[in-house]
């Protein structure tokens, strides 16, 4: 199976998770992709009632495209499972994400959200994070002085570009500084020095908030239960 295969094969199994009446933060990227598609088949051939939360324009055009009914994460209650891809996944369930440039909405809704579940293929199952450059979201204004920081620090910093050859902007339209570290030795205290810097809106580290994984490998699916 091809890379390809795998993401779709974890993106229909995850929706196996989402019952009837729920609320659903649905992630971003080309895993969660095919999960949308499952669950907008789901809605449409067996009446499925349940409540999206998207993490992105991209996703809620998708949603919206398949019928599924969508709230702002301010106007739901709660949110029953939040179902969204990685970048990475490290032995100890701590995880990389922003890839598709949507960590903040990705942050926010997973962090209200009663299960988080992180569906992966094989290739982005790690011993330590760090391979995968660490997104850092940041306000334009003042962005040249962080990244000036973070070249000091030795984080080797790369503004993230568009298609174009521009900066790249997010969903609200702030920039992305990638980090290639290589590998990441403590990231609770790197998380903890990104978020302390003026001008920082969030980073890809997804620390201590994942439930279940599902990974698709060559020999089939795994389900991880981290808590
Ligand atoms: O964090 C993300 C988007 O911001 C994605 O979940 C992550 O990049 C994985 O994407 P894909 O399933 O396309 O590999």
């Amino acid at each position: 199976m091809n890379q390809n295969e795998l993401k779709s094969l974890v993106g229909k199994k995850s929706v196996e998770w989402i019952k009837d009446g729920m609320t659903v933060g649905l992630g971003t990227g080309s895993t969660v992709y095919y999960m949308v598609e499952e669950l907008g088949r789901r809605v449409k051939d067996e009446n499925l009632k349940i409540t999206g939360v998207t993490t992105s324009i991209r996703t809620a055009n998708q949603a919206k495209s398949l019928g599924i009914p969508l709230k702002s994460v301010d106007t739901v209650d709660h949110i029953d499972v939040t179902i969204d891809g990685a970048d990475e996944i490290s032995s100890d369930f701590q995880g990389i994400k922003g890839g598709g440039a949507a960590l903040l909405y990705e942050k926010i809704v997973a962090t209200n959200s009663d299960k988080v579940m992180w569906i992966v293929d094989e290739s982005k199952m790690v011993d330590k994070l760090g391979r995968f450059p660490l997104p850092v979201e940041v306000i334009p204004y003042g962005s040249q002085k962080i990244f000036e920081r973070f070249e000091k620090k030795g984080l080797n910093p790369a503004f993230r570009k568009d298609d174009k050859g521009g900066l790249l902007l997010t969903d609200s339209d702030n920039y992305i500084i990638d980090l290639h570290l290589g590998q990441i030795d403590n990231p609770h205290e790197l998380a903890e020095y990104l978020i302390h810097q003026v001008g920082v809106v969030e980073h890809g580290l997804f620390l201590d908030m994942v439930d279940t994984v599902i990974v698709g490998r060559q020999n089939g699916l795994e389900v991880l239960e981290a808590k």
